[in-house]
């Protein structure tokens, strides 16, 4: 820690020396006058100034109050200490008017009253520089540190991000799917005034219309068949701080209409609640869909539309963008344990390939190198092994998705496990016109086991008859089958390679999903849950 004395008096510097003395880590510096002062300020920042508020002989002399008024006039808001005498009483209080922190007076210097004051300071500048390293740190976590890019359109977003963080209008965030649009969301909350509150993102595709429903308004006891107790919303939730609607278009009509009055009066109503709660939190949305063309389609509510796209944030498309793929995939290599290096040959095999997944899959993509290649030389013929031999969808996060939304269904449904079993089987038999042996490679174990397994459920209704209330096509998706008009086929080794399209709306097109079993279960983003030993 810097300390100034500022003190005409040699003697007046020689006591508050010979006092700081007893201080750790103290470095001390002086100065006798303005002048030399404001070098000091300038040259040493310190951290805290001692100021005696005469310089001079002249009694009119308020030279110490002269260089707080300089010191917060050149921005900065370095603690201050004055040391003066009890006839000064006016002089202390135009001191704390500019912000000086405390005074001790010089018939009462000893370190018994200076030193508690001292280690005061010393606490709350240690306090503060912790809070400044946590806040850059949350930065490069969450805020537009954390979105990687120099290009001109992610340097377009961090400027409208820093432009409407403050804002309490909502922002819907457009782009592609993998972009960033999530961590747009995030930075928006994280350089807002609302960051000490919470986040919450809600994705309006992952479950049943009346149980999204009941996830962002909450509904009371009893407020339907199943609803035990009372259930805060993610509206609720979300307090003061910032609730991100994921996925808005696939949000269901009715639900639509209500959240639009939402978004115009802020204020919702619990399901099955007699009054309502004001909405405190700001309103974000995100999309990869045209809502335009959903519009056109009567799809989507143009009112709720044009509510919602207060600001627009698009988030580019890596295509858009391919300036940013070099750095994205160094700074994403320089997070593996591994020392991964490219050769040029292999950054221009990896620039020229499309990225539908965009920055998602480019970072999965650094993250399968890392697992999976010999040589920490990345070069062409690593990349097209591969890609022939890896595949390369990460479908973790629709199984997670899939997970959720099974698990927020009503218990009554018997064993979710049993549900997903019996859907995944069903699926596969039927994708493979009844050819078990078929359906047993796309699901990526044994005949026998697939035949063992499916007997158990042939006995079962069929899961849409337990469903209970939900709406079919969605419903249906997510517990993994499609309705027969969305339905299509996987390839029978049921993966994508690198290089091959990926989904764009994943919400319609079937994933492949990685083999358990007999081949490695490839999964580049967070572990696949391992195969069910006790039936092999
Ligand atoms: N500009 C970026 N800098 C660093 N990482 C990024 C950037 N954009 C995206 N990512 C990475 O890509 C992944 C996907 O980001 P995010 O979930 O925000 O995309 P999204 O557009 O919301 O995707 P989706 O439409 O599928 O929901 C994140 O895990 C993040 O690590």
């Amino acid at each position: 820690m810097k300390i100034l004395i500022v003190d005409d008096q040699r003697s007046g510097r020689r006591t508050l020396r010979q006092i700081l003395a007893a201080l750790d880590e103290v470095e001390v510096l002086e100065a006798v006058g303005l002048d030399d002062a404001m070098v000091v300020v300038e040259r040493s920042a310190p951290d805290l100034l001692l100021l005696d508020v005469r310089l001079s002989d002249d009694p009119r002399d308020r030279g110490g109050l002269e260089i707080l008024r300089r010191v917060r006039a050149s921005g900065r808001s370095t603690p201050a200490l004055m040391v003066t005498s009890v006839s000064e009483l006016s002089e202390i209080r135009e001191a704390m008017r500019l912000g000086a922190q405390d005074y001790v007076l010089k018939d009462e210097l000893c370190p018994e009253m200076l030193l508690p004051i001292i280690e005061g300071q010393r606490e709350r500048l240690l306090l503060k520089g912790e809070v400044v390293r946590l806040r850059e740190r949350v930065d490069r976590t969450f805020g537009t540190k954390a979105l990687l890019g120099s290009s001109a359109g992610m340097e377009r977003v961090r400027r409208i991000i820093e432009r409407v963080a403050e804002s309490s209008k909502t922002v819907l965030i457009r782009g592609e799917t993998g972009t960033g649009k999530e961590m747009v969301a995030r930075a928006l909350h994280e350089m807002s005034s609302r960051r000490g509150e919470p986040f919450v993102a809600v994705n309006c595709s992952a479950l049943p219309g009346t149980l999204i429903e009941s996830l962002i308004f909450g509904h009371e006891r009893g407020a339907f068949t199943g609803a035990e107790k009372r259930m805060r919303g993610q509206l609720e939730l979300a307090g003061a701080g910032t609730i991100l609607l994921d996925e808005i278009a696939e949000m269901p009509g009715e639900l639509q209409a209500k959240l639009l009055r939402v978004v115009e009066d802020r204020r919702f109503r619990p399901l099955g609640a007699e009054s309502e709660i004001p909405l405190r939190a700001r309103v974000l949305a995100a999309t990869h869909v045209d809502l335009e063309k959903r519009i056109s389609e009567g799809r989507f509510r143009e009112d709720l539309f044009y509510r919602l796209n207060v600001v627009t944030v698009h988030v580019p498309s890596l295509a858009e963008r391919d300036a940013d793929l070099i750095e994205l995939l160094l700074a994403f290599s320089a997070e593996l344990p591994r020392k991964l290096r490219y050769t040029d040959d292999a950054i221009a095999w990896l620039v020229r390939r499309p990225w539908p997944g965009n920055v998602r899959e480019l970072r999965n993509v650094v993250e399968r190198l890392g697992l999976l290649a010999d040589d920490d030389l990345i070069d062409v013929p690593t990349l097209e092994e591969l890609a022939r031999e890896r595949p390369v969808v990460d479908a973790t996060a629709e199984i997670d998705r899939l997970a959720r939304a099974l698990l927020a269904l009503p218990e009554r449904l018997g064993s979710k496990l049993r549900v997903i079993e019996r859907a995944v089987l069903h699926h596969a038999i039927e994708s493979c016109g009844g050819n078990k042996a078929a359906a047993a490679r796309l699901i990526g174990v044994d005949r026998k086991m697939l035949e063992r397994r499916w007997d158990r459920h042939t006995g079962e209704e069929p899961p849409s008859s337990r469903r209970m209330s939900m709406p079919t096509p969605m419903a249906a998706r997510h517990l993994g089958e499609e309705p027969p008009s969305s339905r299509r086929h996987t390839p029978a080794n049921g993966t994508r390679h690198l290089g091959e399209e990926l989904p764009g709306n994943r919400n319609h097109t079937p994933v492949s999903l990685p083999r358990y079993g007999g081949e490695e279960a490839p999964s580049t983003r967070r572990q696949v849950p391992p195969r069910d030993h006790d039936d092999a």
